[in-house]
């Protein structure tokens, strides 16, 4: 098979199992998010398909070939990190030069493809800058010309972006997923923050304590959490547990939620999102009674916390900043939930 692939790879440092059991697979072309709380392997594995950490088990093919004991060096990958590691002493374009240098390039060719490069990151002219007199977002761009410049199979991105301000940084994230179309490279980006998985990513990889919890397309991870952890790490999610009784109909704290299919007898937990949600003054088939807790209006939406008794958390409902609300704080709603928009969790 062409592209990158993970055979049930483990990760141990002492007594802590970084990872444990990936495995997945990538066609070339596709721009993947490693994405997970602190602490929940990703950096790792980035490291890993680069070739700077050791397995303890398990294989990384390449094109189906088994690179796992290939070195760093021999691998051509170009790599990102968030520190950027730019040479201070060196001129923009020494810097971007410098992997063409060391293999040898003549400086025509260095000199060519500085200027490719740079104008690749919409940067042209500033060869002959000092690092120092760039801003945060052009370090930025200058470190990933540098690392495209051997044309690397894959390209490793580990949070380049976290040092950035948020609205340089969401203008990076389009710049990066423009650069990757363009290219048409092979792309792993680490990041905590999933706006930015969401912005940039054909495929999702969620993690949490070593483990991959979902790979998808950003839209399934949305709309089909595999699980609670999933559903609540990314977006907001209203997660409920109710019992399931015959038709589909689930008796919930406040009310009950009628969805299709499932089973009568025992517990079931199901999320569902805000924007599915809405506010109604009379109980329904499929309502949830509360009092309203909390208003928000956030400029493009309208956020609305409904305390349940017996639910440890508030439901949240949002609605377009359009719409009358009329209810005030303290007032008794029933919130509309729809078993279409309800994700059944295991
Ligand atoms: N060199 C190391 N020696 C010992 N333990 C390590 C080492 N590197 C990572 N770990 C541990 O392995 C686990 C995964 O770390 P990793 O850096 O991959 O997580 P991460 O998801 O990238 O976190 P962050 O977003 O904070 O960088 C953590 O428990 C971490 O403490």
């Amino acid at each position: 098979m062409s592209g990158l692939a993970i055979h049930q790879l483990n990760k141990a440092y002492g007594p802590v199992n970084a990872l444990s059991n990936i495995s997945l697979s990538v066609a070339n072309g596709q721009f993947v998010c490693l994405l997970g709380p602190s602490g929940c392997g990703k950096s790792t594995l980035l490291r890993i398909i680069a070739g700077l950490e050791a397995t303890t088990s398990g294989k990384v093919l390449l094109d189906g070939k088994d690179i796992t004991e290939v070195p760093a060096h021999l691998r051509d990958f170009g790599m990102v990190f968030q520190s950027l590691a730019l040479f201070p002493h060196l001129t923009v374009g020494e810097n971007i030069a410098y992997p063409l240098r060391i293999r040898g390039a003549s400086k025509e060719v260095q000199d060519r493809e500085v200027q490719r490069l740079l104008d690749l990151v919409h940067l042209p002219g500033v060869a002959d800058r000092a690092i120092t007199q760039l801003s945060g977002g052009q370090r930025q761009r200058i470190a990933i010309a540098r690392a495209l410049a051997l044309k690397p199979k894959l390209f490793l991105l580990d949070e380049p972006m976290s040092a950035l301000d948020a609205k340089l940084r969401e203008a990076m994230q389009v710049e990066v997923k423009r650069l990757q179309q363009e290219l048409g490279i092979t792309t792993f980006l680490v990041t905590h923050d999933q706006r930015e998985a969401m912005t940039t990513a054909d495929l999702v990889v969620v993690m949490s304590g070593g483990v991959i919890q979902q790979i998808a397309p950003p839209v399934e991870i949305y709309r089909s959490p595999a699980n609670a952890f999933v559903a609540d790490f990314i977006g907001v999610a209203n997660l409920i547990e109710g019992d399931a009784k015959v038709g589909g109909r689930v008796v919930v704290p406040g009310g009950q939620v009628l969805i299709d299919g499932v089973a009568a007898g025992g517990k079931v937990n199901f999320s569902a999102r805000p924007e599915d949600l809405t506010l109604q003054s009379a109980a329904g088939d499929s309502t949830v009674a509360g009092t309203v807790a909390f208003i928000r209006h956030l400029g493009s939406s309208l956020e609305v916390n409904v305390a349940v008794p017996g639910l440890a958390k508030d439901l949240i409902v949002v609605m377009s900043p359009r719409e009358h609300l009329p209810f005030d704080l303290g007032d008794t709603v029933h919130v509309h939930v729809p078993g279409s928009a309800c994700v059944v969790l295991r």
